[in-house]
């Protein structure tokens, strides 16, 4: 038995989500591209959790539902109430998501249709939770979600109190479809195993929620903007890529484990980066970003992934840069219920072997006799 560092090239589940076959994304075989440009988070919610693209009426079922339960149960915010103001936001989102299912009547419920509502439920509560920590650690009251409007106008409506533009809505929206589903990563396969054991889907998203927060996952996004605010200046950029790069740094946004010609959804990314920067008369955090991805791509061959012009785009939102990973998760959400009521369909317990390497041949030596 010989252990392949990483699982790299291991095929570890048969899924039929979303698939990356010679570096093209798709979602139930539809390319990433187009949906990026023609459909809704909400189409792409539906896609992914029944294998189709919705009609008009199964599209307003799935909204109706969404808008049902996007109110959080007042326990889990008067929760939020008490997590210290400076709370790491997606130890918060982590805390809070695992504290739903204690007010959930039928967290242990694992009857098909109770486990598809509760995807509904965390799919609906995700931005929620994200939007009432984002205030009240500011001192501002939780903002009620709003009736018939989308995910991404709410989310940002819920954030601000204000109404958001037609192009912030977009953007987001976009934004969250790119982010949606992708394969077997970390934080879904963290997700499968927890629900491979019968354990319930606030288990499942409360593990994938901890694994998306690391800096080599969905904690890269905030990552590349800790770098963006260090560097400070196009001027600075290169001086600053070159010693990390000299030292051996990683730099975040950079390279896949997948993808080795490029992420197909860095570049929509890219595009409304630059369409946010023209908006806002300033272009200096895309044109900081195109500079580093020339310097980075010219020496390493290394390409950005999609949490390297997230970074830039979600600041020019007027996003804090603590949210974009908990931002991300709002939209994985769609994906990890989608492979865990897959998982559900199909189970065995998911547990792999490893190679040892430890000792072998030793005793229990007495602790009198020990050095
Ligand atoms: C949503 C997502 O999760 S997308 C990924 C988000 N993560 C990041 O952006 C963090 C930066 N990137 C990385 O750390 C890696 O590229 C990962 C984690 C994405 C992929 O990791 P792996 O497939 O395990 O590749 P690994 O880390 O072994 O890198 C292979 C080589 O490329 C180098 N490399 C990989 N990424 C980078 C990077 N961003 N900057 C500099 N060098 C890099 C490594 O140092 C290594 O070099 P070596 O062979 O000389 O030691
Ligand atoms: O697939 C991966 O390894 C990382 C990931 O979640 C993504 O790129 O969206």
């Amino acid at each position: 038995m010989t252990a392949t560092k990483g699982l790299e090239g291991i095929v570890a589940a048969k899924s039929s989500i979303s698939s990356i076959i010679d570096g093209v994304l798709t979602y139930q075989g539809i390319n990433i591209d187009e949906l990026a440009e023609k459909a809704s988070f909400e189409e792409v919610v539906y896609l992914l959790w029944h294998g189709k693209l919705p009609n008009s009426s199964e599209l307003d079922g799935l909204n109706a539902q969404l808008g049902e339960y996007a109110a959080v149960s007042p326990e889990v915010i008067e929760g939020l109430r008490l997590y210290p103001r400076d709370a790491n936001s997606m130890a918060a989102l982590r805390t809070a998501v695992s504290s739903l299912a204690l007010y959930d009547s039928e967290a242990n419920d694992m009857s098909q249709e109770a486990n598809y509502r509760k995807a509904v439920k965390l799919q609906a509560q995700l931005p929620t939770i994200v939007a009432a920590f984002a205030r009240l650690r500011e001192g501002k009251e939780p903002i009620a979600p709003k009736k018939g409007v989308g995910i991404a106008h709410n989310f940002l409506y819920m954030l601000t109190g204000e109404e958001p533009a037609q192009v912030a809505i977009e953007a987001m929206d976009k934004a969250l479809v790119l982010h949606a589903d992708h394969e077997l990563n970390a934080s879904t396969f963290a997700s499968r195993v927890t629900v491979a054991t019968l354990s319930d889907i606030y288990s499942g998203v409360t593990s994938a929620i901890g694994t998306l927060k690391g800096p080599l996952h969905g904690g890269a996004n905030e990552a590349v903007m800790v770098m963006l605010d260090e560097i400070g200046s196009l001027a600075n950029v290169e001086s600053y890529i070159q010693s990390k790069l000299d030292n051996k740094v990683k730099i975040m946004g950079f390279g896949h484990r997948v993808y080795k010609n490029g992420d197909p959804r860095a570049k929509h990314l890219m595009q409304m980066s630059r369409q946010l920067g023209e908006l806002k008369g300033d272009m200096t955090l895309y044109d900081m970003s195109i500079k580093i991805e020339e310097l980075v791509t010219g020496q390493k061959g290394l390409k950005p992934n999609v949490d390297f012009y997230s970074a830039s785009c979600y600041t020019m939102l007027g996003i804090p840069r603590d949210l974009f990973t908990p931002i991300f998760a709002i939209s994985r959400v769609s994906g990890w219920t989608a492979h865990i009521l897959e998982q559900y369909e199909d189970n065995r317990l998911i547990r792999p072997r490893a190679e040892y390497v430890g000792p072998v041949d030793q005793h229990y030596v007495p602790i009198s006799q020990r050095g």
